[in-house]
């Protein structure tokens, strides 16, 4: 459904990552972690196909569903509008949106359990509700390829709870497949049905999330050594940095 081969993306003479590969099966889902300055975002990016990769080759659909880190703007907007303007691409040039528009625009906050949303202002939501709203956003595209930038990056504990318990929802209903970027490991092992490890510009690790994700990979991966606890049956080990106990 949506796969790399062998891919790289050179700046100046400079790789920001090489040698990439992944096969996501379809109504999985993907996070990709890694450093600051790693190639998560420039990774996206090929992906969107906003970027040209340098060498290798993508196969993703034409049609995928964005949801930034954060938007500016829109904040007179209804969270209606918000979702509609996913329609975009669906409309022809000069094209405004109709009835069908607005019920597909309805149906995606339905989808994310926020059509209470809908005539509120997207200013006036908390951060993490303005996610879920960008979220319903991306399903308004009829995409069925979902990529997340970081989606909970600036969300507090609760938001973030939120957020991810919506993805698990469409996870669940392996409706769509899913690639998301995150500092947070514990969202993928939440989340994830596999994971893509940014080490370094030419060591990519690729997976099923609970086997890459282990603590020695974390550790080695962020240069911080990792606690598991186990949280119960049927839910997914919980791992924790230990600041403060860096690794030599
Ligand atoms: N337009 C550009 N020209 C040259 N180098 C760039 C450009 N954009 C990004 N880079 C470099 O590419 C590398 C990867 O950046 P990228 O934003 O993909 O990292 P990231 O893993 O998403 O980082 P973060 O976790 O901080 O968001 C960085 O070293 C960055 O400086």
């Amino acid at each position: 459904m949506i796969a790399l081969e062998n891919a790289g993306l050179r700046r100046g003479d400079r790789w920001i990552f090489r040698h990439v590969g992944f096969d996501l099966p379809e109504g999985e889902v993907l996070a990709i972690l890694g450093r600051n300055g790693r190639g998560k975002t420039t990774l996206l990016r090929t992906l969107l196909g906003s970027l040209p990769l340098t060498e290798g080759a993508r196969s993703v659909p034409p049609v995928v569903g964005y949801v930034p880190q954060s938007q500016n703007g829109g904040e007179e907007h209804r969270c209606l509008d918000i979702v509609t303007m996913g329609r975009a691409g669906r409309l022809g040039l000069f094209g405004l949106p109709g009835r069908a528009d607005e019920a597909a625009a309805l149906a995606a906050l339905a989808t994310v359990g926020a059509e209470h949303f809908a005539e509120r202002l997207f200013g006036r939501l908390s951060g993490g509700e303005r996610q879920i709203v960008l979220l319903a956003r991306a399903l308004a595209t009829e995409a069925k390829v979902l990529v997340l930038d970081e989606p909970a990056a600036s969300l507090d504990l609760a938001n973030q709870d939120l957020l991810l318990g919506v993805l698990m929802r469409l996870r669940e209903a392996r409706s769509h497949t899913i690639v998301f970027t995150t500092h947070h490991p514990q969202h993928g092992l939440f989340l994830a049905d596999r994971a893509l490890m940014m080490h370094a510009s030419d060591e990519v690790r690729y997976g099923r999330a609970a086997e890459v994700m282990t603590d020695a990979e974390l550790a080695r991966l962020y240069g911080v050594p990792f606690a598991r606890h186990t949280a119960g049956p049927g839910r997914p080990d919980v791992v924790s940095p230990i600041f403060g106990a860096a690794i030599p």
